[in-house]
């Protein structure tokens, strides 16, 4: 039997937590020969209903699930975290921009990405959900150098995700014949799905949908919007698709990817593309199990360039927005 890993997961009492935690304990993230230790964090006045789902957890006598620690403590949430998933955060309501939570979420990753450096284990990594992800993700890093800033992600997979049922269901194939579908910059309403690298049944997507007005407007727009019509339709941001997004991250971190495709998650730029390097950028990403690369020398049109151009303005306005929570 393998030592349990331990999995710190923060707003551990919300609704992406509640879709989340089963995932976790029962195998479906790190495998299913790999005990977990759950470290639940959230505010103090969430405690009571953390303290349901840990009766529920329990409840479900998962085989894998060694402990569960449930605090408002950050120096004990997250002491030995092999891995921090900062879920915790305010989600936005309708007719918000996800950048619009920064003054209410933005502080809060001062604290968390201070208390990761300090008490987590040495191979940490971490995956911000909270919004908006890239720059909180920024904000934890910054706080947080102890840590190496290759250990850092914020989550677009969820927007790869979407992007690959939007084009799946243009072409009238499953989710499952598409691939290669790179998420450029921010999660946010700026981001750029791109459809000129992506595959359809190995073959480029552009060959495949042929409708070239509908590529460069109502897929790029329905990927990027699709939050907030989720939240316009349930009265609630998407919880369930997010909380498989967290899983489909982790695992294409520390799982190969498979020959010739990549995926997306957002991390520190080491310059690549010409994206200034420490901003957390979603790129295209391959794993071999232990170290994730990313995907170089995609070829990018002069349509693409200006998407992402778009996209990394914005990651540079959003840090200008809390320049005083950065340490020099
Ligand atoms: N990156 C992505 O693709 C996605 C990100 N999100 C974001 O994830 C975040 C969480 O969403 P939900 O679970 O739906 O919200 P929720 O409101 O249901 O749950 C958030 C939880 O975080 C807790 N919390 C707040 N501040 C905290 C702190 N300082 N420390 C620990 N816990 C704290 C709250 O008590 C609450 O239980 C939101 O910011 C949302 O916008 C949501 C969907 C997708
Ligand atoms: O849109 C939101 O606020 C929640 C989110 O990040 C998403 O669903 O992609």
């Amino acid at each position: 039997m393998k030592a349990p890993i331990k999995v710190a997961v923060t707003g551990a009492a919300g609704q992406i937590g509640y879709s989340l935690l089963p995932r976790i304990a029962s195998g479906s993230v790190f495998g299913p020969d790999q005990p977990v230790e759950l470290r639940l964090i959230e505010i103090p006045n969430a405690l009571k209903p953390l303290e349901g789902v840990v009766m529920e957890l329990n409840d479900c006598s998962f085989p894998l699930l060694s402990n569960i620690v449930a605090t408002a403590d950050l120096d004990e949430g997250f002491s030995g975290a092999n891995w921090a998933l900062l879920v915790g955060s305010v989600p936005r309501k309708a007719g918000m921009e996800r950048k619009d939570l920064l003054g209410i979420n933005g502080k809060i990753f001062i604290s968390q990405g201070a208390a990761i450096a300090k008490n987590a284990a040495s191979d940490v990594r971490v995956v911000v959900v909270g919004n908006p992800c890239n720059t909180n993700c920024l904000i934890a890093m910054n706080n947080g150098r102890d840590v190496p800033s290759d250990r850092w992600f914020a989550m677009t997979r969820l927007d790869e995700n979407r992007a690959k049922s939007q084009l799946a269901t243009k072409a009238g194939v499953h989710s499952t014949a598409v691939s290669n579908v790179a998420i450029w910059g921010n999660h946010s309403s700026t981001l750029y799905p791109d459809f000129e690298n992506a595959k359809i049944n190995g073959k480029p997507v552009t060959s495949v949908i042929t409708d070239t007005q509908w590529l460069e407007n109502d897929f790029i727009k329905s990927v990027q919007l699709r939050g907030a019509a989720i939240i316009e339709a349930r009265g609630l941001s998407s919880a369930k698709s997010a909380a498989h997004g967290v899983v489909d991250t982790v695992r294409s971190i520390i799982e190969p990817t498979a020959a010739g495709d990549f995926h997306s998650v957002a991390l520190c730029s080491d310059g690549s593309y010409g994206i200034e390097a420490g901003l957390i950028t979603s790129f295209p990403v391959r794993s071999n199990g232990s170290k994730l690369e990313i995907v170089q020398g995609l070829p990018l049109s002069d349509f693409s360039k200006g998407k992402i151009e778009a996209t990394v303005n914005e990651l540079k306005q959003e840090r200008e927005m809390v320049k005083e929570l950065i340490p020099a």
